[in-house]
């Protein structure tokens, strides 16, 4: 809310209270609630419960004969009643709480409380979710009822010891009342059956069974034996294969995709069901550790590689970055023994019918990384207080100075009015009838000079307004802290793609925009005015509120310093090129190859969209994720990417035009398929900034400048040189020019935020762009020489087979490259005789048609 000077009164008159409410903040109950050290106090009581009730309990085993009639006896009196001794081990308490669980209770099964208590406690003890709680409720709640009867079912025939407790017991000769002993028993067994069922959803061959009754080998035996034999030899040479790539492992889920290479079913392509985690969860665990394969059983879902930095691994597995095109891996190797067979696997699968799409449900990205946590915002600082400090006396000195300083150059004005922000205080003031407002903009030097304050800004008039303004600096400046923007209604609920809270306004309004509109952001500044905290706010913000399936970071550094933070996120939300050890980038000539891998993206990411008939990002992901799109025609869920380049005048200076060209490209094009580039640099100079930078760098931030030459390089505008640094910025957004204070996120803020991503379980790598190797390079190859092949010439070959499709674009989308690299790869395959001639705009013949007969050609070649 502005506050006037016509509010005066009011604020004069409690100008002491405000002050106090600064020094003493007051703790709430909500903020001890909130405190993680609550949690943990929590966490310590119960685990001490968990061991309290095994210790009572398994006492109570032993010396209920000499405690159970005391307490039957005494009752709750047996805590007030002196002389009383009991051989528990937790004393009356201990006897006490094993007599109300074991013997009034559940009987034995009452140990699965202790789970309760150990699961809750770990959970608080360590600030995350290690155990899920919700789900062990369930199986305590189920099992005390189910394992009660049971015990009192078993133990019906022993006196003494109530294995069952009262409940079972009562229960259970309800049971026996309604359905007899032998109803109860086939009732008690057909739940566990069940249950068997519901959590390892075991297979039941009836061909299996027949052979074991007949033990006889029948004809069609014969034939299941071999066919067994001939999976397990495809699947364990596959694994071999697995092995050899070096690529790591990472299980599917879901039915349709249970068995590689025995599906056959037209919906095998389909991405898992993801719609029904829990079904899924209770068929595999995906722990935080990687699954080795030897855990892998027939029965489980299949484990299929994903990611690898081998560019000679299999060729469509390099296109793989999500589970949704997982399936595309499953190549098992042909038998010898038949080797004009085209296996099933390869034959590209006809697109499902409706119902069965349907059936399946809406694809969920973020079950990629189904247990991930968002950061939470008890890890952001408040940073002292965040409320603004107005002074009543500085408002009413400022505004008598502004009036005295105006009439001294014959200016009178009718109304002024303030608006105190965070850094600055905004007057308004209305002028008097028939002045002009030139005369107030020629005078600004001088009506800044007479206020003997530095950083004021004169807009004249404030767009929109009529009015005049002058931005006069705080005495006393607030910090605005990321928390309270994080913490704030409009982050938390908005519906922005790529949502970045850059500060506050001077009106104390949040600044919150949408990266994704912006759509890119070049940000300048000198240095040490806070540039690099500004790049972290807006890193920040999106780890709040983006899933790692939704979004990744290019991070280029050549400071070397300033984003190694992010380290340790690199396979949640960095991307990097394939085969590359560090995910952040340093080094000049990386950063090229990086800025080409990222055109190369999104000349696919533009291929994928002109065939899938989508005009955007959004619409496309919005049918992939409705599974309108076939993930074996090289669809898959489309992440944005975010790329961060800290300093860019070094890059400029040291690569020139071989680094403007693809940022250019990028800028122009990159944005409808969910590329934004944040550039930041420290020298707003015309040959850092060039005429083609600006112009597709429509919203600009310019922190404190030198000169008002630099602003002018920055915004098209003066203002920056007036800024009074620490991240008091401008921010040309949607042709406005916006006065902000940065928000502000402390380097341990970020680190803890980072870690706490990075502790938890992430993709096998880093998300992996496209290679990207230098055209010229490759045009001084000769194309017609077998001998030099390029290094993907098999991966290609085995895609063109496996598809039975010679087209340049399968090439270029699947192994994700240039439109010429692949072409060379084409004619490569021509002259090997994979593929035949060229027919205009009809796909190639291929002539190789079984992965076989490609293999014969391969060993053969020079
Ligand atoms: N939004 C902010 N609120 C309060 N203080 C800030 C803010 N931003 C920056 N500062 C202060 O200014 C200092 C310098 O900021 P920062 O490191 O971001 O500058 P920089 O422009 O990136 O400098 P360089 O170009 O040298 O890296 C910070 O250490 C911090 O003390």
């Amino acid at each position: 809310m502005a506050n006037t000077l016509k509010k005066k009164s009011k604020i004069s008159t409690d100008p002491s209270t405000k002050l106090m409410a600064d020094k003493t903040p007051e703790v709430t109950v909500n903020e001890v609630v909130r405190d993680e050290r609550t949690s943990k106090f929590i966490g310590v009581l119960s685990l001490m419960i968990c061991v309290f009730l095994f210790v009572s309990f398994t006492s109570y085993i032993f010396s209920w004969q000499e405690d159970q009639d005391k307490v039957q006896q005494f009752g709750a009196k047996i805590f007030s009643t002196t002389d009383i001794k009991v051989a528990n081990m937790f004393g009356v308490l201990g006897a006490y709480v094993g007599y109300a669980f074991i013997y009034n209770g559940f009987g034995i099964a009452s140990y699965l409380l202790c789970t309760f208590f150990f699961v809750f406690g770990v959970n608080l003890l360590f600030g995350k979710k290690v155990f899920r709680l919700a789900r062990n409720l369930k199986y305590v709640l189920v099992g005390l009822l189910v394992l009660s009867v049971t015990f009192a079912y078993v133990t019906q025939s022993f006196s003494g010891f109530s294995f069952g407790g009262s409940i079972g017991n009562i229960i259970y000769q309800w049971f026996a009342k309604w359905l007899g002993n032998f109803g109860t028993g086939c009732i008690l067994f057909a739940t566990f059956f069940c249950y068997i069922i519901w959590r390892f959803n075991p297979k039941f061959s009836f061909a299996k069974l027949k052979k074991g009754i007949s033990n006889s080998m029948k004809e069609d035996d014969k034939e299941e034996i071999l066919d067994e034999k001939q999976t397990e030899k495809s699947t364990s040479t596959s694994e071999k294969e697995k092995k050899e790539d070096g690529a790591k492992l990472i299980i599917a889920t879901g039915n349709t995709l249970k068995n590689t290479t025995e599906s056959k079913s037209e919906d095998d392509w389909i991405v898992p069901p993801s719609t029904e985690p829990d079904e899924q969860l209770e068929l595999v665990d995906l722990d935080e550790e990687p699954i080795e394969e030897e855990d892998i059983e027939d029965d489980e879902p299949f484990a299929i590689p994903i990611e690898t930095n081998s560019p000679k691994a299999n060729p469509v597995n390099l296109a793989a970055k999500n589970a949704n095109d997982l399936v595309l891996d499953i190549q098992p190797t042909l038998p010898e023994e038949d080797p004009n067979e085209v296996p099933s696997s390869i034959i590209v699968n006809p697109e499902p019918t409706q119902a069965e799409v349907e059936a399946l449900g809406d694809y969920e990205p973020t079950l990629d990384l189904r247990d991930y946590q968002y950061p939470t915002v008890e890890m952001l600082e408040a940073h002292g207080s965040d409320k603004t400090i107005h002074d009543p006396q500085e408002l009413e000195d400022n505004k008598n100075q502004i009036i005295t300083t105006l009439k001294n150059y014959d200016i009178s004005i009718q109304r002024i009015s303030a608006t105190v922000g965070p850094t600055v205080t905004l007057y308004e003031i209305v002028p008097a009838p028939g002045v002009r407002i030139s005369k107030i903009k020629n005078l600004e030097d001088d009506i800044a000079l007479s206020l003997a304050a530095l950083g004021i800004r004169i807009i004249a008039p404030i767009p929109g307004k009529g009015t005049i303004g002058i931005e006069v600096p705080n005495v006393n400046k607030s910090i605005v802290s990321m928390k309270s923007l994080i913490g704030s209604e409009k982050f938390q609920n908005n519906k922005f793609s790529l949502p970045i809270a850059l500060g506050k306004k001077i009106n104390n309004e949040n600044f919150i925009v949408d990266l994704a509109t912006m759509p890119h952001l070049l940000m300048a500044g000198a240095t040490g005015q806070g540039k690099s905290v500004g790049v972290n706010a807006i890193l920040v913000s999106l780890l709040y509120k983006k899933h790692p399936s939704q979004l990744k970071f290019v991070l280029v550094d050549p400071k070397k310093v300033e984003l190694s933070l992010y380290r340790v996120i690199e396979k949640h939300f960095l991307a990097k090129l394939p085969g590359e050890e560090e995910a952040i980038i340093t080094d000049t000539k990386k950063v090229i190859a990086t800025l080409n891998a990222l055109c190369i993206e999104m000349d696919n990411r533009y291929d994928l969209l002109k065939e899938a008939g989508c005009r955007n990002i959004k619409e496309y992901n919005e049918k992939f994720v409705h599974r309108k799109l076939n993930p074996l025609k090289g669809h898959q869920f489309l992440p944005f990417i975010v790329l961060v380049i800290d300093e860019f005048a070094d890059l400029i200076m040291t690569a020139g035009k071989e680094v403007e060209m693809p940022i250019a490209r990028l800028a122009q094009l990159a944005r409808a398929v969910g590329i934004h580039l944040i550039i930041a640099t420290q020298r707003p100079s015309v040959n850092i900034i060039t005429g083609t930078i600006k112009a597709n760098f429509p919203a600009r931030i310019a922190f404190k400048v030198s000169s008002k030459i630099d602003s002018r390089t920055i915004l098209d505008a003066g203002g920056a040189e007036q800024l009074i640094g620490k991240g008091d910025m401008l921010v040309s957004y949607n042709g406005e020019i916006t006065r902000l204070q940065c928000a502000f996120v402390d380097t341990p803020e970020v680190d803890s935020v980072c870690e706490y991503i990075g502790d938890q379980r992430g993709y096998p790598d880093a998300f992996l762009l496209p290679e990207y190797i230098d055209e010229k390079e490759l045009e001084s190859k000769d194309n017609n020489d077998l001998t030099d092949r390029d290094s993907l010439f098999e991966d290609a070959a085995k895609l063109i087979v496996a598809n039975q499709m010679g087209s340049t674009s399968l090439i270029q989308r699947r192994l994700k490259l240039g439109y010429n690299r692949a072409g060379r790869l084409m004619d490569q395959l021509e002259m090997a005789g994979v593929v035949g001639p060229n027919l205009g705009s009809k796909a190639r013949e291929v002539l190789m048609k079984t992965e076989a007969e490609l293999q014969v050609l391969l060993d053969n070649l020079p």
